[in-house]
């Protein structure tokens, strides 16, 4: 138990008083979070409240000042390799190479990182396309899919590598919260940083509220979207997606 959310099984990220300061503003302040098997989390909140730096330390992109991050109980060391990384998918199709198709920009993780023959790699990616319904837009190239279906279609590149953990920095569609909710049940982990309200109630287990480099709120998204308890969340919540003032 943790802030009164419950939560099962053993940590598979963990960060401990992480902070961190950009110039002269404090982007992060002693965060802590807990991020278990099978579960969708969403760290939800107004632009600039810090959210995706915090999603590029976990990553391993951003040095901390203090404080101690953990994926899979070892500790994150300062610029080590990212691990896999989601960034935008829907809305920049330069996500996807623009010239190959859908199947083609799958296939390509599968190909590179499982050294697999092009016709395997092909028959893989078909069959991950499928998996986040997106199977149809095989043939398409990625200008002539919906902003939705090419997050789907990032969703199933990222997951060339069995992943137990994505990070997703901004997923939106409406495709995704379904997916994301398969993925989990599956026992893969995923957090997800969003300023939109309602991607974050369709798709997380919990909420995780920060605003101005702190996380204020920890609750279920029941708890969070109808008893907020901070005048913060209030505000934010009553201020559609970008809740007003920044931070
Ligand atoms: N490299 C940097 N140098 C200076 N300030 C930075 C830098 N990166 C981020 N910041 C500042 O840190 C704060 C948090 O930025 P961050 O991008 O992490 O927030 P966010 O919640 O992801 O917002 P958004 O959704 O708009 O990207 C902002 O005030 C931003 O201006």
């Amino acid at each position: 138990m943790r802030d009164g959310v419950q939560q099962e099984g053993a940590s598979l990220v963990t960060l401990r008083g992480v902070s961190k300061r950009q110039g002269l503003v404090q982007v992060l302040h002693e965060i802590d979070l807990d991020l278990c098997a099978g579960e969708v989390v969403a760290v939800l909140g107004p632009l600039g409240a810090g959210k995706s730096t915090l999603f590029r330390a976990i990553n391993g992109a951003e040095r901390i000042d203090s404080g101690s991050i953990c994926v899979e109980g070892r500790k994150l060391l300062p610029r080590r390799r990212p691990l896999l990384w989601t960034r935008r998918p829907a809305r920049d199709p330069d996500e996807l190479f623009a010239y190959r198709t859908v199947l083609q920009n799958v296939a390509l993780g599968q190909a590179w990182l499982r050294r697999l023959t092009q016709a395997e790699a092909a028959r893989r990616a078909q069959v991950l396309l499928e998996r986040v319904g997106a199977g149809d837009c095989a043939a398409s190239y990625p200008w002539e899919l919906t902003s939705g279906q090419r997050q789907l279609v990032s969703i199933a590149r990222a997951l060339a590598v069995n992943p137990r953990l994505l990070l997703l920095d901004e997923p939106c569609g409406t495709g995704a919260p379904t997916v994301l909710r398969e993925l989990a049940a599956e026992g893969m982990a995923a957090l997800l940083a969003t300023s939109d309200p309602a991607f974050a109630r369709a798709a997380a287990d919990r909420i995780l509220f920060m605003a101005g480099g702190r996380i204020i709120e920890r609750a279920t998204p029941e708890e969070f979207f109808t008893t907020p308890r901070t005048a913060r969340a209030r505000d934010f919540l009553a201020g559609g997606a970008n809740g007003g003032a920044q931070r």
